[in-house]
């Protein structure tokens, strides 16, 4: 059971509330003129990542006591309770286990008294046996012809993260081409099937539910493609292989059981790249950088689990981000990484996030009356530098960022990653620096300006300054590091949802709209007038109708 105590409950957001007016007005600048050592207090070292949280309007109290609203809120507690395999996912009865998909130290964990991990290794050694295959060629298709192409047929948690990890790690690619289609929007397998050859293409489809409306219907149209082109139902089973917890749904789809990768209901679909819908991520990268993943996510997962609060970096950014969210009325937290590999990273934790913490009712089925998660948002430096960093530096809104680089390049190329790195840092010092207007006019009056001129133009480059970032500097994204990062923010994300009281890993948020297209579907099928709806309703309807 997680406990169930609401942040604003506790002794110490009172007194964070009075220290909050303190620090309302405190600039960043200072709190580096007035401590040395601020870097190295406010930043932690782990592995080959390097977390600078110290560019955040805290100081030492704010920490100690956004920690103490952890301790109340008993943090430590509700962590146990995941590791242990407590039904913490209550609105759904399961467990929240994806830290067993990891555990490469093979500790027992118990779900209903039975050990998960011996299911666990044999679905792995499975994903290890089949993507060898592949890859080496030794798997055939219906004519005889090795695999060359790969479609991955999945929406949410089934696509966003095998998409940014195997993006992210493009640099350990095999021989196989990997496809992604998502939409439901029929010109996404449409382009995609246009220059794939059906003797040398392996369809995955992966579906936690096996109804998903989008990828069943993106399955049904690969199927239909695959048959249309001469391939028997028998051959089925060479070219489509499933990755579910639904076996019946599987094997009435008409995939062999056999080329079924099996996962489990405590898996959240969000959380479910370290399961079998990382099979796509394997066949890309090979399966020991598959492991490599898994191995810097289970490294993390300790780390989360055995570190202190006050050097545990899950806990630490959950803070600093509950800090602005709750205290500054921070609507939204970029994620900005400079590096063009990870450009799928914001989109894939926009799911993450706020699918797990975009929740309104408390765990005592109570609306709260604090804000809760963040909007999460963001694109890869230097590209978002010229094109929306202009709102974070002058806009009227406080947007805490994520600023993260590797310190190595996969593609040493002159001085490219120089310029990337300078612009990294850059940004983070401009955003707290800010340009005061002394600045602004003495640059102006060297720049030959006259007076009147100097009025006009001066306030429009004023700089405030005193915008908070993370910088997270990582060696170089590895397997490894990359699984550690990831790994990293499920936690914050984890850390978040016990302090604002709701329940992460549910998504109930998803069905209305899913209901509700269910019942307009039908009235779609049809020619007859639409009228059982609102007037904008119909009246959208109707005209589509009308036009298509
Ligand atoms: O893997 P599935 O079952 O197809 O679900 C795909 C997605 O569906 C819904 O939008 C949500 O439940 C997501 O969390 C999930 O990732």
């Amino acid at each position: 059971m997680l406990p169930k105590i609401n942040l604003t409950e506790t002794k110490a957001y009172t007194y964070l509330s009075d220290h909050f007016e303190k620090m309302i007005d405190t600039d960043l600048k200072d709190l580096f003129k007035s401590d040395n050592e601020r870097f190295s207090k406010f930043s932690i070292l782990f592995e080959d990542i390097l977390v600078d949280y110290s560019k955040n309007r805290v100081d030492e109290e704010t920490i100690a006591l956004l920690i103490q609203v952890a301790k109340e809120c008993m943090l430590n507690d509700a962590i146990t309770a995941m590791f242990s395999g407590e039904k913490i996912n209550m609105t759904e009865g399961r467990p929240v286990l994806h830290i067993a998909l990891r555990n490469q130290s093979n500790t027992p964990i118990y779900v209903d008294g039975k050990d998960v991990m011996p299911d666990v290794n044999a679905v792995l050694n499975h994903m290890q046996e089949f993507s060898n295959d592949v890859i080496s060629g030794t798997w055939k298709g219906y004519t005889g012809k090795p695999i060359s192409d790969v479609v991955n047929i999945g929406i949410g948690g089934s696509d966003l993260g095998p998409v940014m990890v195997t993006e992210a790690l493009k640099p350990y690619k095999t021989h196989l081409n990997l496809h992604f289609v998502s939409n439901v929007d029929g010109t996404h397998i449409a382009e995609t099937l246009k220059t794939l050859n059906p003797e040398t293409t392996l369809f995955l489809i992966a579906s936690k539910t096996f109804t998903t409306q989008e990828t069943m219907a993106n399955a049904h149209s690969a199927r239909d493609w695959f048959l249309a082109a001469g391939a028997k139902e028998a051959d089925i089973a060479k070219h489509f292989a499933a990755l579910s917890t639904n076996s019946k749904g599987v094997s009435e789809f008409g995939i062999d059981t056999k080329n079924m990768f099996e996962f489990w209901d405590w898996v959240g679909g969000r959380y479910s790249l370290w399961s079998a819908i990382g099979l796509s991520i394997c066949l890309s990268i090979g399966f020991d950088n598959f492991k490599e993943l898994l191995a810097g996510a289970h490294a993390m997962d300790n780390h989360f689990k055995e570190t202190d609060l006050e050097q545990n970096i899950p806990v630490i950014l959950a803070l600093v981000g509950i800090w602005y969210n709750d205290f500054f009325d921070a609507q939204t937290q970029a994620i900005l990484p400079y590096d063009q590999y990870m450009h799928r990273f914001a989109a894939y934790f926009q799911q993450g996030d706020m699918e797990s913490n975009g929740k309104h009712v408390d765990r005592n089925g109570k609306d709260v009356d604090y804000e809760t998660g963040p909007i999460i948002w963001g694109e890869p430096g230097t590209n978002g530098q010229h094109a929306f960093y202009q709102l974070i530096h002058q806009g009227t809104k406080l947007i805490p960022c994520d600023f993260i680089a590797p310190a190595q390049s996969h593609n040493p190329l002159g001085e490219h990653h120089t310029l990337l790195l300078s612009n990294f840092f850059a940004q983070t010092e401009a955003l707290m620096n800010g340009k005061s207007l002394d600045v602004v006019v003495d640059e102006l009056k060297s720049s030959g300006k006259t007076q009147e001129e100097i009025d006009q133009i001066a306030p429009f480059k004023v700089f405030e300054g005193n915008r908070p970032t993370n910088s997270i500097l990582v060696k170089k994204i590895t397997p490894r590091s990359l699984g550690s990062l990831i790994a990293m923010y499920e936690h914050k994300i984890f850390v978040q949802g016990i302090l604002w009281n709701i329940y992460s890993f549910d998504q109930w948020g998803v069905e209305l709209g899913k209901q509700l297209a269910g019942k307009i579907l039908p009235e779609l099928r049809n020619e007859d007038e639409v009228t059982s709806h609102d007037g904008s309703t119909n009246g959208l309807i109707n005209r589509f109708k009308s036009w298509r």
